[in-house]
């Protein structure tokens, strides 16, 4: 059986995306994303899901950072799932009020209204997931913690949900990636959602005495009408000011404009790599999805 490594205990939402991208593999809780990417770079796994963007959060810096930096793993499907945040207590706790709320910094911080409203007296306590946090709690009742965490996780742990929904925006969505050295390009179990899209990731970096080189990048997509869903600049970590761009081109690599493009940015004396060529869905609502939440 497939090998799904995925950020644990069971209960996360990237659990649920794994879910949502093979309902039969066997899925593998690891204690951090770039333990996930290790065991899929040393081949303890078949594939990885790995959180790429929120929609309320923006980029998942690590992931993208170990894509770049450190591992060669290509994504081979997208798939954005719903992410509805609720407050959860132990059972014995539901009629207190906590000092400590505990969850995931970006779970946290995709409810940060509610929590300046409604418990602004408690200090934020980072977990690293947010069923780590839901999972903490249940085993030790007296720690004065709400967590902030999905329903699986509330139903996982045997916790009580006090608040609903309480992320600032209502369309809370995460981008997950499924990685694979393995699979084809084409993940087929995004290739048969309705809706489904082509996407290819590019990183681009700029030569340091070009002026004007990034609009030259621009222009080279723009002229041939490829659309881009995302450009993104992030630290090459050699020294301050230097950065190189992520991209997101809504075609597929073999589109018959996107090599011209290509060669183009590589002709100004761009270096560029490809971190995926590959199908992308989204999941509007929490009840289409396979698992049970
Ligand atoms: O903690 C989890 O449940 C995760 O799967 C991680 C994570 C993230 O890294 O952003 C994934 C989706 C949500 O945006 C919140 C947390």
């Amino acid at each position: 059986m497939e090998k799904i490594a995925y950020l644990g205990p069971e209960g996360t939402f990237s659990e649920l995306a794994a879910t949502a991208f093979t309902k039969s593999a066997e899925r593998l809780p690891y204690r951090d994303i770039s333990s996930c990417l290790q065991a899929l770079a040393k081949k303890e796994v078949d594939g990885a899901v790995v959180p790429l963007e929120n929609t309320i959060e923006g980029s998942v810096n690590i992931t993208l950072d170990h894509l770049v930096h450190k591992h060669d793993l290509p994504i081979v499907g997208e798939l954005a799932i719903p992410v509805a945040q609720h407050l959860l207590v132990h059972p014995q706790n539901a009629d207190q009020s906590m000092g400590i709320v505990y969850s995931h910094p970006h779970a946290l911080a995709q409810c940060h209204d509610y929590l300046s409203k409604h418990l602004s007296g408690a200090e934020w306590m980072h977990a690293s997931s947010t069923a780590k946090a839901a999972k903490e709690i249940a085993e030790n009742p007296s720690l004065n913690r709400a967590v902030i965490a999905n329903r699986l996780a509330a139903k996982t742990y045997g916790l009580a949900i006090t608040a609903e929904n309480i992320h600032d925006f209502a369309n809370n969505h995460t981008r997950f990636v499924l990685l694979s050295t393995r699979k084809t390009q084409n993940d087929p179990s995004v290739e048969a959602r309705p809706s489904v899209n082509r996407k290819t990731t590019i990183v681009v970096t700029l030569p340091s005495d070009y002026s004007g080189a990034l609009h030259q990048v621009l222009s080279a997509f723009a002229w041939r009408k490829l659309n881009l869903s995302k450009i993104e600049s992030r630290p090459m970590k050699t020294g301050i000011g230097h950065y190189f761009f992520i991209i997101d081109i809504d075609h597929a690599y073999d589109d018959v404009l996107v090599p011209g493009a290509l060669e183009e940015i590589k002709a100004i004396g761009c270096a560029t790599r490809l971190l995926g060529s590959y199908p992308s869905a989204v999941i509007h609502e929490e009840n289409e999805m396979e698992s049970t939440i």
